[in-house]
């Protein structure tokens, strides 16, 4: 078993001291050194600018790989691939390259389930195929059920967009994997774990990432075996986390605690993969990289910031699940807030990831508790006349509770107190089984003082849509072409489709996991912006439980409850009803 030898006894200890020095302090291959450089800002030791990767081409992508059958073509091809794609990330590339003879060994924790088939190992064969990865790098799936490699690949393959010409290296990525049948409390299990990796070439000295995609009731239990038991002796070892991370400040805190106990903040990655979507990073760049923006980003001009996420689905089945957290733990408190920190920010020093997650605290900091009076929640009812599941009210759902009270839809005004923003309101607004899929951030500017136009100017909107479709556009006024000198509204219209024609936006999970083998931590959420956001949330969420606050009804693929629309007018959102949108004939 392996855990007699004097070196596995001295992995046993769970004091951060000793993680350190198992795993030794990161050297220039390991955290802070680079993950300041992947947005911006000169590599210390060349002086070249870096970037972060922001586009794939249709060649390079997933779903449009061109690479040859033939196989000595492939190499060169998977090499020009990868060279596309880290152009202009030197930083990042020389990571890679510099890890490239070090083997890697990538857990998957919870193999089995529907995070690791839909998204995980989809992303791993991507990276993997696209020669992203250390070239030595194993992936171990590690789960309850009795599994082999063979029936991960069937239950994921569907999600991998596996072209014809793939097939090949299709078969190689499923080389490099195995499975590990084992519980999640048992230590002998991960003893066995460890074994297994050591068997793997080199797999003692190997650089270890441990992905928990696991219900959050198990984090605990798996962070302290993993500890315990399979920590790199030689390579260093990260772990990343899943949201949720706790259910309110106190269990937050806890886990946070537990964590802090195993391994160093530069360890803990905790994923929040909406801070991987393109638009979400382009927020830094189109606010502090544009003269025009930044005098408009104020109170002085902003008369509400809108904050959406909508899905155009119920639970489907999965209600028992969800009912647990709920639409506000689920989106609200992660995806939304992340969003809103980076449009409220003020500039940071500079692109590293402590200096912008510094700025992202101060904004939480600046912002007092949800209270009850700016939100409203809401549960899906189902419609007659809907086709399929869209018959199904929440309540419907045979795995929800009888008479559940769990808001499938929140919608909530907050305010940050900065010189910046006082009294301007962020309205965050999100729901399942809505009338459409988006996520947006919506500017709603003030008025034009001193109307000559005798009313007919309606407000300017600054759009950044994060999905689907990616665009930013700004709706304003504008004359009516002709004879005329009428006001019209017409927008300024940037469609990512348009504008980068063929160009392949990589996947949000594709580029954090990548930034994981960087030790990039900037697209990761520290615990202290945690321990704010929870602060923000945890009194609204006991109440809300407290009382057994019922949610205001809305149909399946409506808009949402009528109050959510009250409020938001309430606090000075207009929504004019007049703009219509055409779509550019390209
Ligand atoms: N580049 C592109 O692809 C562009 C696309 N467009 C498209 O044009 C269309 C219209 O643009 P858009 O900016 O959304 O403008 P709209 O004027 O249609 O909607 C503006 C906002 O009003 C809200 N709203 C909609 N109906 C109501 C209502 N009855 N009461 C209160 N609020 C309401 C919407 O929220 P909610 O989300 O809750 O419904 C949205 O936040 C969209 O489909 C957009 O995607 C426009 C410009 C460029
Ligand atoms: O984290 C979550 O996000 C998904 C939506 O993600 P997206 O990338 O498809 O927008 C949501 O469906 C899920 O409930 C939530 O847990």
């Amino acid at each position: 078993m392996g855990t007699g030898s004097s070196k596995d006894r001295s992995r046993q200890s769970t004091s951060p001291e000793d993680t350190s020095r198992v795993n030794p302090p990161p050297s220039s291959s390991d955290s802070h050194s680079y993950s300041s450089q992947l947005v911006g800002g000169a590599n210390p030791e060349t002086g070249e600018p870096c970037r972060q990767v922001h586009s794939l081409t249709a060649q390079t992508g997933h779903g449009n790989n061109t690479m040859s059958n033939v196989q000595t073509n492939a190499v060169s091809s998977v090499q020009k691939t990868k060279d596309q794609l880290l152009k202009g990330v030197s930083i990042l590339k020389e990571t890679l390259d510099s890890q490239d003879d070090v083997p890697h060994v990538f857990v998957v924790f919870g193999a089995s389930g529907d995070l690791a088939k839909k998204k995980i190992y989809p992303t791993l064969w991507w990276l993997f195929k696209d020669g992203l990865l250390p070239r030595q790098t194993y992936f171990v799936g590690y789960a309850r059920s009795d599994l082999t490699v063979q029936a991960v690949r069937d239950k994921s393959t569907q999600y991998m967009k596996l072209q014809d010409d793939e097939k090949d290296k299709f078969e190689e990525f499923w080389k490099m994997n195995s499975y590990v049948k084992g519980s999640y409390t048992e230590r002998t299990d991960f003893e066995h774990l460890n074994q297994e990796i050591n068997t793997l070439p080199k797999g003692d000295l190997a650089h270890r990432l441990f992905y928990l995609a696991l219900p959050p009731t198990v984090f605990k239990d798996v962070s302290s075996n993993v500890r315990l038991c399979c920590m790199g002796h030689e390579g260093w070892s990260r772990i990343i986390v899943e949201k949720p991370f706790g259910r309110d400040s106190e269990s937050s805190a806890d886990l946070s605690q537990h964590l802090s106990k195993l391994f160093r903040e530069d360890q803990i990655y905790r994923i929040d993969h909406y801070l991987g979507k393109e638009m979400v990073q382009n927020l830094m760049v189109l606010r502090f990289g544009n003269k025009m923006f930044s005098p408009l980003w104020h109170r002085d001009h902003v008369q509400c910031v809108v904050i959406t996420f909508k899905e155009p689905f119920g639970t489907m089945g999965r209600g028992g699940y969800f009912d647990e957290s709920g639409i506000i733990r689920d989106v609200m408190q992660n995806h939304l807030m992340q969003i809103l920190s980076l449009v409220a920010m003020e500039k940071p020093a500079s692109t590293s990831a402590e200096d912008i997650r510094d700025e992202k605290v101060k904004v939480l900091k600046c912002m007092p508790p949800l209270e009850l009076q700016n939100v409203v929640v809401g549960q899906y009812t189902g419609d007659p006349q809907g086709e399929g599941d869209a018959k199904n009210g929440y309540l419907d759902d045979k795995t929800v509770p009888k008479g559940s009270v769990t808001p499938t839809f929140a919608s909530a005004v907050v305010f940050v107190k900065t010189e910046r923003w006082d009294g301007v309101p962020f309205i965050m607004k999100c729901g399942k089984a809505l009338n459409e899929r988006k996520a947006e951030v919506r500017i709603q500017f003030k008025d034009v003082p001193g109307d000559i136009f005798g009313g007919q100017c309606k407000r300017n909107e600054l759009v950044i849509r994060v999905q689907p479709q990616e665009a930013v556009y700004c709706k304003m006024m504008v004359k009516a072409p002709g004879m005329n000198i009428n006001p019209e509204e017409s927008e300024l219209d940037l469609s990512y489709g348009a504008r980068y024609k063929g160009v392949k936006m990589p996947d949000a999970y594709e580029r954090l996991i990548l930034d994981v083998f960087c030790g990039a931590q900037l697209h990761f959420v520290r615990s202290d912006e945690l321990r704010e956001a929870w602060r923000i949330f945890t009194p609204l969420l006991h109440k809300l439980e407290k009382d057994k606050i019922k949610p205001a009804p809305y149909k399946y693929g409506s808009r949402g409850p009528q109050e959510a629309d009250d409020l938001a007018r309430k606090f000075g959102f207009i929504f004019s009803g007049t703009y219509k949108w055409t779509k550019p004939q390209l």
